[in-house]
């Protein structure tokens, strides 16, 4: 069911200095930052070929990475992204498996264009997966 890792994500709690440590220090390939406001985030990638890194801070009053940076005031490692190639089948055989799809449990419009959904960090060895239709 999931495919190649599309990317894996660290919230930050300054995009810009966080950007500047990909870009300067690490002279990564760092897209424009983009404002999510109806998933909270504003976000940047970092291009690396063989996959990206999202590094995420946090958009508005009730952003749902909050309450992670509260208790991880440096950042860090946020999310897991796999690539699906039907998100609603992949959805159904999880829920049917008994694992948490989180929200109203519909795929919402991602960073990409594309149908994303979020699994229960509990549910999949404490990290937080969200699977993109591609
Ligand atoms: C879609 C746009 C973009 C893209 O790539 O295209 C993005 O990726 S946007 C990313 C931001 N959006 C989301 O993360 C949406 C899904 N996330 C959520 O719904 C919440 O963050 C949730 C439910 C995972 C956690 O919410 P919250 O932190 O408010 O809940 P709790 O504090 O009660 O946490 C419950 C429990 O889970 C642990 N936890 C929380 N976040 C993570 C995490 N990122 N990784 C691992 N574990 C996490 C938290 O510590 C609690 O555990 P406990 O042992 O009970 O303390
Ligand atoms: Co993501």
């Amino acid at each position: 069911m999931i495919g190649r890792l599309n990317h894996v994500a660290i919230a930050v709690p300054d995009l810009q200095a966080a950007t500047a440590q990909y870009r300067d220090t690490l002279g990564a390939s760092v897209s424009q930052p983009q404002a999510l406001p109806e998933h909270g985030v504003t976000v940047v990638f970092v291009e690396l070929g063989n996959t990206k890194v999202e590094l995420l801070e946090a958009l508005g009053e009730n952003s749902p990475i909050a309450s992670f940076l509260e208790k991880n005031p440096a950042g860090g490692m946020h999310h897991i992204c796999y690539e699906v190639d039907d998100i609603l089948a992949a959805r159904e055989r999880l829920k049917a498996g008994g694992a948490r799809v989180l929200g109203d449990g519909e795929p919402k419009t991602g960073a990409h264009g594309k149908p994303v959904l979020f699994l229960h960090p509990k549910d999949f060895c404490g990290t937080l997966v969200e699977l993109e239709q591609v």
